[in-house]
């Protein structure tokens, strides 16, 4: 396992430019980083700064973020993945970002579901022809995202099987996973291969590791445990500076 900076926070308050905050991650010693959205990104530049440090780019969110469980939203929603695939080589991320977007109340959850499922197979066909593959991203409705269709890594894992490509993974953020309730060890067993990459941030408040209720060491045992090697992307809001609240977190994953 090695660890990805969230640019979008880690480095935030220390650097303004986004190829500083990479050259800023590789100076801690990080391998890797991730950002949210690309298109207020200088991706040249960003590229440039990969190229430079050697640092990889785990992922980026396809935009603009369009409903998966409104049909009528599908051909926005397939353009912005089209669209991000493209970006995505340019910067060299190694994996793009889905959100669910939000639920519509008239419409039962399982006819939702079937109706994510159709278009992600279609989202999936396009990265396989990309070469770079999408992470589907359950998110919390208690905090941060109410209304959001897919809080739930058990029914995210549900889609990523049924849509059975290897182009699509799912994104096992044990920030919100916790916020939600669940249990790693129990929503993880016998579906891990099913996971392509892993966020963290300590319960509550979002802040580093170390800072919060998480039982960190129980939760990167269950990683290692499950043959976890890949990147653990630290989406975290630092409380503090920066490179303070990274050894508060290398301490607390012992990573
Ligand atoms: O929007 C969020 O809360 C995310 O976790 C994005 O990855």
């Amino acid at each position: 396992m090695y660890l990805a900076a969230c640019i979008e926070w880690l480095f935030a308050a220390e650097h303004q430019s986004f190829p500083d905050r990479i050259h800023a991650a590789k100076a801690a010693g990080l391998k890797a980083v991730e950002f949210h959205l690309w298109r207020d990104k200088p991706l040249d530049d960003v590229r440039r700064a990969l190229d430079e440090t050697g640092v990889r780019l785990t992922s980026m969110v396809v935009e603009p973020r369009r409903s998966l469980v409104d049909p009528a939203q599908h051909d926005e929603f397939l353009a912005a993945v089209r669209d991000s695939l493209q970006a995505a080589k340019e910067a060299g991320a190694q994996a793009l970002v889905v959100a669910s977007g939000f639920t519509r109340p008239e419409v039962s959850r399982q006819e939702q579901h079937a109706i994510a499922v159709g278009v992600l197979k279609r989202a999936a066909a396009l990265a396989e022809q990309a070469g770079i593959p999408l992470v589907l991203e359950p998110l919390n409705t208690r905090v941060e995202h109410p209304g959001m269709f897919l809080d739930s890594t058990a029914e995210g894992l549900d889609m990523v099987e049924e849509v059975g490509s290897p182009n699509l993974r799912l994104l096992y953020d044990m920030y919100h996973s916790t916020v939600m309730g669940e249990d790693p060890a129990q929503v993880l067993a016998g579906r891990f291969h099913l996971v392509g990459h892993v966020q963290v941030a300590d319960v509550p408040g979002r802040h580093q590791p170390g800072s919060g209720t998480v039982d960190w060491a129980r939760y990167i045992g269950i990683l290692r445990e499950l043959g976890y090697t890949g990147a653990v992307g630290l989406e975290y809001k630092p409380q503090g500076p920066t490179l303070e609240t990274l050894a508060t977190a290398r301490a607390a994953l012992s990573l």
